[in-house]
């Protein structure tokens, strides 16, 4: 383990531990790319009198929906954006957040809406995602931007961040590796709307040959282990063990889960962030994996802030390319 702390990020935004293994991909590395792009396309299109709004909405308290909301708030600042944030009680109506989705639809200076999920249960969250103008539906949830996914209009599609990221992260494994992902075997452990699916549908447009697996697939580790390219999407800590790697796989770990971490005896308890992938074990198997955290948790962040510009531009009808 030691080698792997002491290599270092090179250009291509990957790590080569110094003493072989998995090639590591550094998603925080990405992130601070692509959020730099982001802050001089902005510059360009504030210069036109344009600038990015986004608002996140988040209902109830939970701590680490709390945590997220707050970082998308820093990078949406940080990137130039107006942004603006509404904290509703967990006691809030369907009526009353149906009613705030209509007024941000209404607000020029809003380009994206972001839903925080998950709702308390008692909300349904299709009903008022699907109050979300679709133009502003920077989380890329609303049925037309998940049927241009679909149909495989990325022009006109908002594709869901977390995919979109791993799909950036993928791509700087496959250059560093020389790996062609058209025509390879690639597996999406789990199939949400948020994540599974889009990720899946983004490797079907990339000529990937996709398998989607599940709670009920039979044989999950035979199923992975046929891989080439491995997303786990699941959350579960650590449920995909190293022996379902295939040798040589691009494993991207979108999973973050918060467990107990050892603590020294009388300290207070700890927490710490694992995926969904046993990485230690991964290790030495894989060609190339994401870290947890310092993966596809930057990246979502990042490409929340890709979808909120590319909104405003098209919304303001600007000849910006990004
Ligand atoms: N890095 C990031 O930015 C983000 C990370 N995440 C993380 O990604 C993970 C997945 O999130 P999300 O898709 O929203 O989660 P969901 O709970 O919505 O979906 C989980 C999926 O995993 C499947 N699954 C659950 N248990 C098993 C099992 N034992 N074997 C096989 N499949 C199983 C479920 O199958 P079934 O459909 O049959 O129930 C389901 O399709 C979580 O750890 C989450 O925290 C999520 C969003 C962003
Ligand atoms: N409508 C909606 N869209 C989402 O995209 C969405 C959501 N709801 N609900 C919850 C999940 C989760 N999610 C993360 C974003 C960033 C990190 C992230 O930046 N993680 C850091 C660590 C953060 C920490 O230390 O806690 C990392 O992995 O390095 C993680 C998770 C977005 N989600």
């Amino acid at each position: 383990m030691a080698a792997q702390t002491a290599a270092t990020t090179q250009t291509d935004g990957v790590i080569r531990p110094s003493g072989g293994g998995a090639l590591l991909i550094d998603g925080k590395r990405a992130s601070e790319e692509v959020l730099a792009t982001i802050a001089a396309t902005t510059r360009e299109v504030v210069a036109q009198g344009l600038k990015p709004g986004l608002a996140v909405v988040l209902v109830g308290e939970d701590p680490a929906s709390q945590v997220y909301v707050k970082s998308k708030g820093k990078a949406a600042q940080a990137c130039g954006f107006h942004s603006v944030q509404y904290d509703l009680p967990a006691t809030t109506g369907e009526p009353e957040l149906l009613a705030l989705v209509q007024k941000l639809n209404a607000d020029p200076a809003i380009h994206g809406i972001l839903l925080q999920l998950p709702l308390p249960n008692r909300l349904d969250p299709t009903r008022v995602i699907e109050a979300i103008s679709p133009s502003k539906d920077v989380d890329g949830l609303h049925p037309v931007n998940a049927g241009l996914l679909a149909i495989g209009d990325l022009s006109r599609a908002l594709v869901p961040c977390t995919p979109a990221g791993s799909m950036v992260l993928l791509d700087k494994a496959a250059a560093a590796l020389k790996f062609d992902l058209s025509g390879a075997e690639a597996v999406v452990v789990g199939r949400s709307n948020l994540v599974g699916k889009p990720i899946a549908q983004l490797l079907l447009g990339r000529n990937a040959t996709v398998t989607i697996a599940h709670s009920r697939t039979r044989d999950l580790k035979g199923t992975c282990l046929r891989a080439d390219v491995l997303v786990a999407a699941v959350g579960r800590p650590e449920m995909i063990r190293g022996d379902w790697v295939k040798p040589g796989a691009l494993v991207i770990d979108v999973g973050i889960n918060r467990v107990p971490a050892p603590s020294q005896d009388g300290a207070p308890a700890k927490t710490k962030l694992v995926g969904d992938v046993a990485y230690a074990e991964s290790l030495g198997r894989a060609g190339a994996i994401t870290p947890v955290p310092g993966g596809v948790g930057p990246m979502t962040i990042a490409m929340l802030m890709a979808n909120t510009l590319r909104a405003a531009i098209r919304i303001g009808g600007l000849k910006v390319e990004f």
